[in-house]
């Protein structure tokens, strides 16, 4: 193994095996600790698209916040999926059936298209007219503005579904998908998971779904395989320690290497990992 990738792992906190039930575990005691620490803290917010990690991720957080309520003989405590279409999603049976799955304890819809129309008028009467790859991102954005302000009317905190296979390549928006209080996946790789979904007794389709950041227009449902020329099997065989063909290692060290800047807190003048 070179030094890159024993640093990209030592980075990425991903373990060579691990004991899903033990994993889940971590994740629900890491939530419901924060929460009794905090203890203005009365819900959890997450965007459910239909995707693994939001599955994953809210069926967490819904069973962290069924714990907190039986200890403290409660239902205060609660966990918000919010569905946050951009006008009809082309797989949204996917998205329901995660909901159905994850039995929140509230479930809400927010469309995000009228928002990002208006964006997207405004921004072309001052003369910028955005890309249809740069209007995915304004979705983006436009979902992690819509959880904000669902946490801030609940006393909540919003959950990121970045996990470690998703971080190394930073293939989420700056600011969009990557803004959010807690990520308790992070240290899995994809496989693992799926892994944690399978022992959660989640439906097979849904953990098996082509992973999809599904934010253009024109290209619906693009395969983030298909947009980053690497595969999630090659990413996890790299975070486990293997070796992978010369071609993935190069195309994903370079994703790794160029979206350093998305892992770091806004660069100051004391910040020196960019030179
Ligand atoms: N070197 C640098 N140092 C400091 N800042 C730098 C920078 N390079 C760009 N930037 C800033 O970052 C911005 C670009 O970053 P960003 O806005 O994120 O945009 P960008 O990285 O270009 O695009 C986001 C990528 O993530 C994918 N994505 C997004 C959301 C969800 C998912 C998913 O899997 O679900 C995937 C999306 O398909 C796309 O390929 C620039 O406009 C600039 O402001
Ligand atoms: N249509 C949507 N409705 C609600 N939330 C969404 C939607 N699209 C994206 N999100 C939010 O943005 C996050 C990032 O998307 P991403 O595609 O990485 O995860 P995913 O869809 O859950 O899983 P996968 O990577 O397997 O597609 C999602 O986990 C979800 O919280
Ligand atoms: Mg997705």
């Amino acid at each position: 193994m070179d030094s890159l990738q024993k640093q990209i792992i030592e980075e990425m906190m991903v373990k060579p095996e691990i004991d899903p039930k033990a994993e889940i575990r971590t994740s629900v005691e890491f939530l419901k600790d924060y929460l009794k620490r905090n203890s203005f803290l009365k819900s959890i917010v997450l965007g459910i698209s239909g995707g693994q990690d939001s599955t994953l991720t809210g069926k967490l957080a819904q069973i962290a916040v069924d714990e907190l309520n039986k200890e403290k003989g409660t239902d205060e405590f609660k966990f918000y999926a919010i569905r946050l279409p951009y006008g009809e999603q082309k797989d949204e049976q996917d998205a329901k059936d995660a909901i159905a799955f994850i039995q929140p304890s509230e479930a809400l819809t927010i469309n995000i298209q009228p928002a990002v129309d208006a964006s997207v008028a405004t921004l072309k009467k001052n003369g910028i007219e955005l890309s249809d790859f740069v209007k995915g991102n304004e979705k983006a954005r436009e979902r992690m503005k819509a959880q904000y302000a669902v946490a801030a009317m609940k006393s909540g905190v919003v959950l990121g579904t970045d996990h470690s296979a998703e971080a190394i390549t930073g293939f989420y928006t700056k600011y969009g998908d990557g803004a959010a209080d807690l990520v308790p996946l992070f240290r899995l790789n994809k496989r693992q998971g799926r892994m944690l979904l399978k022992e959660l007794g989640c439906p097979e389709h849904l953990y098996n779904k082509v992973p999809t950041a599904d934010l253009e227009d024109d290209r619906p449902l693009v395969p983030d395989e298909v947009a980053l020329g690497v595969t999630y099997d090659q990413i996890d065989d790299y975070l486990e320690g293997k070796e992978i063909p010369e071609e993935a290692r190069k195309t994903l060290e370079g994703h790794f290497l160029k979206t350093r800047h998305k892992r770091q807190s806004p660069i100051t003048v004391f910040d020196d990992f960019w030179k």
